[in-house]
């Protein structure tokens, strides 16, 4: 018996990397397998090898998660990429993605790429918002896939781990995989526009990365929590929140009396642009922020 890894699954080819023997394999599910369950990249497989060239699946391993889009299973991280300038920084993007990706599972680095082309006001916003999420509890790193500044830092946090990147169109995902990778990708070519009406399962491929592997094709590029989750989950998915013991643990951090989570944001201790976005993503208002300073 071998173990081995889908690497890429594109219509009926399947290729199959077996790390015991550092070499690829066309991969080819036996009939139990294939009446069973689809076979998805990043699938943890088990088989024989028939011959030179060919892995014969026998079964899938249980799946640590399966993400639609792109269609990868096990994914362990997501690198949320976006941009201060050019586009301009979306900060209520940037919390939906992180609560879907909190709610699906998958840890979430977050990215600030083109810091090479900062304007003065750019680098002060950058900082900002850095500490912004730093705080929040994410692990932040400002990258330059032009200049390669950055780069050292995000692939230590990849390496050993299958890895997606998500975000806006236009921030530089291909770009920095490209950069990381050496290989070559379809820079500015895949977006919203020539995906919308594709009926096709897209391809997609892991390649190898430090002894992990990075998914070539983007996840989400703009989602709203409430598509994924009721109102009440949402407030799970802030992190720093969680460090707040309200008086009724089922407190929305809205209006409710004795609700910590809206006294830390008013002490300043929790980023009322963060706060502001969970209150936009659970259509709600409160009359008091505008008195908190600096909001
Ligand atoms: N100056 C500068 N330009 C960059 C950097 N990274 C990417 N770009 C440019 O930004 C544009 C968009 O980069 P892409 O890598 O295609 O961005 P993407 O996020 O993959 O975009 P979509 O495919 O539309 O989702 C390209 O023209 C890149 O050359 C960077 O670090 N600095
Ligand atoms: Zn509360």
């Amino acid at each position: 018996m071998v173990e081995g890894i889908v690497t890429e699954r594109a219509g009926q080819k399947i290729t199959v990397f077996v790390p015991e023997e550092g070499k690829y394999y066309r991969g080819i599910p036996l009939g139990k397998v294939r009446k069973k369950d689809r076979i998805y990249a990043g699938d943890r497989v088990t088989g024989r090898l028939v011959d030179s060239t060919t892995f014969a699946i026998e079964a899938i391993k249980e799946r640590k998660n399966l993400l639609v889009r792109p269609p990868i299973a096990n994914v362990d991280k997501v690198v949320v990429v976006a941009t201060i300038e050019s586009p301009p920084f979306q900060s209520y993007l940037m919390d939906n993605l992180l609560v879907v990706y909190g709610f699906l599972g998958i840890e979430a680095v977050v990215v600030f790429n083109k810091v090479d082309i900062l304007s003065e006001e750019g680098r002060k916003e950058l900082d900002k918002w850095v500490k912004v999420y730093s705080d929040a509890g994410y692990t932040v790193i400002p990258v330059s896939a032009e200049t390669g500044e950055g780069l050292d830092r995000l692939s230590e946090e990849l390496s050993g781990v299958t890895s997606i990147f998500a975000g806006a169109s236009g921030v530089g995902k291909s770009s920095i995989i490209s950069k990381l990778t050496g290989e070559h990708l379809r820079v500015g070519e895949v977006s919203e526009k020539t995906e919308r009406g594709r009926h096709t399962t897209r391809e997609v491929r892991l390649i190898p990365f430090k002894g992990g592997f990075i998914g070539d094709a983007p996840g989400f590029s703009r989602v709203e929590a409430l598509n994924f989750m009721d109102k009440e989950q949402v407030r799970l998915y802030f992190p720093e929140f969680l460090n707040y013991q309200c008086r009724f643990s089922d407190c929305l951090h809205v209006n409710e009396e004795g609700c910590e989570v809206t006294e830390a944001v008013k002490r300043g201790e929790i980023a009322c642009e963060r706060y502001k976005n969970y209150l936009k993503m659970i259509h709600e208002f409160v009359p008091w922020l505008s008195e908190v300073e600096g909001c």
